[in-house]
């Protein structure tokens, strides 16, 4: 019943081919619209039922970025109409809309998160993040000159996909491994994070290590900024409900021949880490820069009191 093309995105989003909360996102809208496009669903209720089996088959691969059940709502909620044709074509209309509106965002974002950049600062990343890094291309595009002194972030070592963007812009990068992050804070204006999910009282929910790093930039009084168009309010937490960690594989952290070498410890592998409000200086959103304990009222605007779901069987 299933595409190919929704197994396909559903595997590299588990495997982590498909990375990075907004990318995950669009990929997940477009396997939605490639499902709609090849169905050959016979009546309304099948292609319904088809739809929403594809949107529990990609929501299930990762559980922290709430941007993937998001795009999938998006998608499923703008689907309508009587026959298979309308409804396929409502669908596919969607997931293109989405991803303008994600691309929309970003740009928007970019602009005003680059207004916190001045000529000449120095910022420290963490992991990847092209919500961050949009505010990076802004401030550059106004002509300013940014440094940048890039966190490896293991257990992926995802800083190296941001080295390797910020040398194609011409950012000046230095690469330090995670711990060296408190002596190199002196030197940074600004830590510049994205996040995968907010919660209603502000906590960022971001890769592991974010709340570490924000941590000891409070203590040297560097301001932290996190970068996060509104695709990753996490609608549920204004009911109270928690943002799932993901526990991710072991052997991303210790190889089967190093963990027996070591005689077989156990080994934890959390993705994501939450970092409290207290911690946070901005929320960059395409819709404004906000304080993390008044982002409620922008979670509230968009998305009332809580979510639907509409993929349920
Ligand atoms: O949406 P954008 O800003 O690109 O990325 C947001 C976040 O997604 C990534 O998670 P992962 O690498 O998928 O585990 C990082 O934690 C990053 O900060």
């Amino acid at each position: 019943m299933l595409v190919p093309e929704v197994e396909e995105t559903a595997e590299d989003i588990a495997e982590m081919e498909i990375r990075g909360a907004a990318t995950i996102a669009a990929a997940a809208a477009d396997a939605l619209a490639a499902q709609a496009e090849a169905s050959d669903a016979e009546t309304p209720a099948e292609f319904r039922e088809e739809m929403r089996s594809a949107a529990r088959h990609l929501r299930d691969t990762r559980p922290t970025a709430v941007s993937l059940p998001n795009a999938l709502r998006y998608v499923l909620r703008e689907m309508e109409g009587e026959t298979v044709s309308e409804l396929r074509a409502t669908a596919v209309d969607a997931a293109e809309a989405f991803e303008a509106q994600l691309d929309r965002a970003q740009d928007d974002l970019g602009e005003i998160g680059a207004n916190r950049l001045r000529d000449g600062d120095t910022v420290m990343t963490h992991c990847h993040s092209t919500d961050a890094l949009a505010c990076v291309k802004a401030a550059l595009d106004d002509g300013k000159h940014i440094e940048a002194i890039v966190k490896e972030t293991r257990p992926r070592k995802q800083g190296h996909i941001t080295a390797e963007q910020l040398r194609e812009w011409g950012v000046p990068v230095t690469m330090v491994v995670d711990n060296a992050a408190r002596r190199y804070l002196d030197d940074c204006d600004h830590v510049l994070v994205g996040a995968d999910s907010i919660a209603a009282d502000g906590s960022v929910i971001n890769k592991i290590g974010t709340s570490m790093l924000a941590v000891a930039a409070r203590e040297r009084g560097t301001p932290i900024m996190v970068a996060a168009q509104t695709l990753k309010l996490h609608p549920d937490t204004l009911t109270g409900h928690t943002v799932e960690i993901e526990m991710r594989d072991e052997t991303e952290v210790l190889s089967d021949e190093e963990r027996e070498a070591l005689g077989n410890p156990d080994v934890d592998n959390p993705a994501f880490d939450v970092t409290p409000p207290r911690y946070v200086d901005a929320i960059v959103t395409e819709r404004g820069q906000f304080p993390p304990e008044s982002i409620v009222t922008l979670m509230r605007e968009l998305y009332g009191e809580g979510t639907t779901e509409p993929w349920a069987e």
